[in-house]
């Protein structure tokens, strides 16, 4: 192969818009619009690589700000690519954390483009599979049964109706297992008092028997409640997810904590390992390559948590097809994985799938593409529809705390509420 022909020509980063239901959470609801960056790594060869992360003002302006000094480097050379962006982003952007979101989308657009060179898929280039297909979880929320009608637009309903209680989540879990043939189910909590998520989790144990469970109320209870819950769910769920806010809170909540507790929100960047394993605070991390820096920084992560006896899942945001074959081309290769990974993607609507073809839920799995890269293809047309989309909403950040108070104007966000 040339070398100049695997030489970065240019980096297209397109804001797009995609429809979300109105799904509860502990800080509010979903508003009727998700936003993502979907980027295009252009290369001298003419070869596109891509990539995908969540959007917003911020995120979207570091990414044009990455494009502008990766032109010209190797796209085989991720490392220096991941260099030259982090020293941009440093002076202004002082959190690893958040320069992982940047370093992480173009290191799997730059993974994308190798592969396409040759002809090799993504999980080959990180080392290999030890799976053909990576199992994920049903991700259930309490929802409303649809965006109620707001200043003149009318309402949006989504076909999955209203879930508020017990028997619609076992009602939604049904759904899911028949439409994708999910095993474990993840329950979206802190929206209700505890006495009725444990009622729910009851009663998906009752419903499902034998099938892993979890809890996630993003950190919407104290130490105490978190102790409480955790004490009435022993058997039933396989791990408590961000019980409650800080380290210090989640360790205190592990010493007494039947359990294993396990995190996407008080370990999100290195520095955090090192007191996260000091104070025994988690013992599953929920990885996610988006904002760990990438693929390969994930399959180091893994080693650590390895390391530290650290059990390993997957989170997810609501996200698109793009960033489904990223998580399933790394999960494959991750011989730790001991939980099903979380994914949003059932969530999305089929109007809004822009790389059609390979990826599919089907036993509670989605099989790894096999073919060069991600494995997936653009639609440039729905890509083009999404960027419309995001352009006509004049959405630019998630906010659902303020969604929530334009319907409930006396919410206030609460963490820990309970
Ligand atoms: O989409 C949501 O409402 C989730 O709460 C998401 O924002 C979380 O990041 C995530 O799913 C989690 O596991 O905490
Ligand atoms: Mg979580």
């Amino acid at each position: 192969m040339n070398s100049t022909d695997s030489r970065i020509r240019q980096l297209i980063v397109t804001p797009i818009a995609f429809s979300d239901p109105p799904l509860l959470n502990s800080s509010g609801v979903h508003e009727p619009l998700a936003l993502r960056c979907v980027l295009q790594l252009v290369l001298e060869d003419g070869t596109v690589g891509l990539g995908e992360i969540p959007g917003g003002d911020d995120r979207l302006e570091r990414l044009l700000a990455a494009g502008k000094v990766i032109v010209g480097m190797d796209v085989f050379d991720t490392t220096a690519v991941a260099a030259a962006i982090d020293a941009t982003l440093l002076p202004t952007v002082p959190g690893s954390h958040e320069r992982g979101w940047i370093t992480s989308a173009v290191e799997v657009a730059c993974l994308d483009a190798q592969g396409r060179l040759t002809g090799r898929p993504v999980s080959d280039l990180l080392g290999g599979r030890v799976r053909d297909s990576v199992p994920f979880a049903a991700y259930l929320f309490y929802k409303w049964a649809e965006h109620p009608a707001l200043d003149g637009r009318p309402a949006i309903g989504d076909g999955w109706g209203e879930a508020l209680d017990p028997a619609g989540i076992v009602e939604q879990a049904r759904v899911m297992r028949q439409r994708y043939g999910f095993d474990s189910f993840k329950l979206k909590g802190g929206v209700f008092p505890p006495d009725e998520e444990i009622a729910a989790m009851k009663a998906l144990a009752e419903a499902f028997p034998g099938s892993p469970l979890r809890l996630d109320p993003n950190t919407a209870w104290t130490v105490e409640t978190s102790r409480y819950v955790a004490r009435e769910l022993v058997d039933v769920v396989e791990y408590l997810e961000d019980p409650t806010p800080t380290l210090a809170g989640m360790a205190e909540v592990a010493e007494t904590s039947p359990m294993p507790l396990a995190t996407n929100m008080c370990v999100i960047a290195w520095e955090h390992l090192r007191p996260a394993v000091e104070q025994n605070a988690i013992q599953v991390l929920l990885t996610d390559h988006h904002y760990w820096g990438g693929l390969r920084r994930t399959r180091e992560l893994a080693a650590v948590c390895e390391a530290f006896g650290i059990g390993l899942s997957m989170h997810s945001n609501s996200h698109l097809g793009i960033s489904l074959a990223a998580m399933t081309h790394v999960a494959a290769t991750l011989p730790n994985l001991d939980h099903s990974c979380d994914t949003h993607y059932p969530w999305n609507s089929d109007d809004d799938v822009i790389v059609p073809g390979p990826l599919e839920l089907r036993d509670g799995a989605v099989k790894v593409p096999t073919g060069p890269g991600l494995g997936v293809e653009l639609d440039h047309d729905a890509l083009e529809r999404l960027h419309r989309r995001y352009l006509d909403s004049g959405l630019r950040g998630r906010d659902d705390t303020g969604y929530m108070r334009r319907f409930h104007p006396e919410y206030a966000l609460r963490l820990p509420r309970w």
